[in-house]
């Protein structure tokens, strides 16, 4: 892990060290391109082939319904069911009070405003599969849209070699009744969901993380204007903040359980003091060797690195820059900078709060953005599902009260038609 020191850094190497997942040469655009335009003239078929040539399996059909999921969630042991119904009950919880009815705002005699949610109708939710199988992401994106009330829910995810889906995964669709799962992963999934296929719905929201050809291809559907997405949710990402009341095992492990979900995921250290990153990347190179993933992980910590700050403010300055999908305050002293956070995706308060129970069970959501999005979207929520429709009614009062104004605006805007429209009511 390369290690530098803040106060040498020059304003381009913040600015290439804050960079991340860019594709230079437009390879994974390129590949992506042909996969979404495959996807959109030849449907089903090209589906059946990507199966075969990225997740080796021929398919008969390209889902699984009700009966074979609940087959399937069946082997789940009981042990593993109170798991996943704790996690779902906290993110449950978490999520319910986000949906709130709003006031009705009389902006003046007469005149009322308000906003009412509508859930967005048909959403496809996208949950990865390639290297690890994240049926945490299934409760992570049909909790919120069952709360919000989608009419039409479409789940896709890479088929295994057996030509199913894993039993967690079929069980997590029990508890969230939902009675299809689509074989269809990567980019190709993106762009079923966004044109329709023979077997496949198309919808008007797409959401879920994944790799960088699932992110691009988001991007891309995105720009075409046929479907909305939540946000760029790609390779895992983390920025832990040390000093001296931090435990470098902890750090260790924080960084590593981000690394460990693919190689172009990154972890970051910011800490006070040189010893402190030592300590870290000592404990680092201990705890790898102990991982199956560990060459995953690897990888990963290849592609990080640590910075030697001279305080937590200056942390916290590098951290708003970064904009970090996650960001742990490892220190007793996280109250110190709470309200100095801009840019972040999900925070973890203290040397007792490691991401990883963010990524479960605490019951927020854990599809984030990542490559410095957190400056401008945030993570996966009820809201994300809704629409916020504004309402007005205007009375008689109203209409008097607020209709020479809008006369006038629309008269210096040179709109008549636009004034008239007042005009006539005023005058009826
Ligand atoms: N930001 C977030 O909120 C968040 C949450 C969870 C996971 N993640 C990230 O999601 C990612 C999951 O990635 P994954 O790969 O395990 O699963 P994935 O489901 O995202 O991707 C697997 C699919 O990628 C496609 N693919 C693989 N190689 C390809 C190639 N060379 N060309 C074209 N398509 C190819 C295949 O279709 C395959 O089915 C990880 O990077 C993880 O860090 C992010
Ligand atoms: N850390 C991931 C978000 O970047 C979410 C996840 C799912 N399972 C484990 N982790
Ligand atoms: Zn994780």
């Amino acid at each position: 892990m390369k290690t530098y020191k803040y106060s040498d850094l020059s304003k381009t190497d913040i600015t290439t060290l804050v960079q991340r997942n860019v594709d230079p040469a437009n390879e994974i655009r390129q590949v992506v391109e042909d996969i979404i335009a495959n996807v959109r003239d030849n449907g089903d078929a090209a589906l059946y082939s990507y199966a075969a040539q990225f997740d080796k399996v021929d398919l008969d059909k390209l889902y699984l319904d009700g009966s074979e999921i609940a087959e399937l969630a069946s082997t789940v042991s009981t042990e593993q069911k109170d798991a996943l119904k704790l996690a779902y009950d906290n993110i449950y919880k978490f999520h319910q009070t986000q949906l709130k009815a709003e006031e009705k705002v009389v902006t003046m005699p007469g005149v009322i405003c308000w906003r009412e949610n509508r859930p967005i109708e048909k959403v496809g939710l996208y949950v990865p599969g390639g290297s690890a199988v994240l049926p945490s992401t299934l409760l992570m994106l049909g909790i919120p849209a069952r709360i919000a009330g989608c009419r039409e829910i479409v789940v896709c995810s890479p088929p295994q070699k057996d030509g199913k889906i894993n039993a967690f995964i079929a069980f997590v669709s029990t508890l969230l009744g939902i009675d299809k799962i689509y074989l269809v992963g990567g980019a190709q999934a993106v762009a079923a969901m966004a044109y329709g296929t023979e077997s496949i719905s198309k919808v008007d929201k797409i959401f879920g993380p994944g790799n960088q050809f699932v992110t691009k291809a988001k991007t891309i559907i995105q720009s075409t204007t046929l479907a909305a997405i939540d946000m760029p949710a790609g390779p895992s990402e983390v920025l832990v903040i040390a000093d001296e009341t931090s435990n470098p095992i902890f750090i260790a492990a924080d960084l590593l359980a981000q690394c460990e979900h693919g190689p172009d995921s990154q972890a970051v250290l910011v800490a006070t003091s040189q010893q402190i990153i030592d300590n870290a990347i000592a404990e680092v190179e201990k705890q790898i060797s102990t991982l199956p993933r560990a060459e995953i992980a690897a990888k990963a910590i290849a592609n990080s690195y640590a910075i030697q700050v001279d305080d937590l403010s200056q942390a916290i300055d590098f951290s708003n820059l970064y904009a970090p999908e996650h960001l742990i305050l490892a220190t007793e002293n996280w109250q110190q900078i709470t309200d100095k956070i801009i840019n972040a995706g999900s925070v973890f308060l203290g040397n007792l709060s490691p991401e990883s129970v963010g990524d479960y069970a605490s019951g927020t959501n854990h599809t984030l953005p990542t490559s410095a999005y957190a400056k401008a979207y945030s993570g996966v929520s009820v809201d994300s599902f809704l629409k916020k429709i504004t309402f007005q009614y205007i009375n008689k009062e109203g209409i008097i009260n607020i209709g020479p104004a809008v006369e006038l605006l629309a008269e210096l805007e040179g709109l008549d038609a636009h004034k008239n429209a007042v005009s006539v009511r005023l005058n009826s």
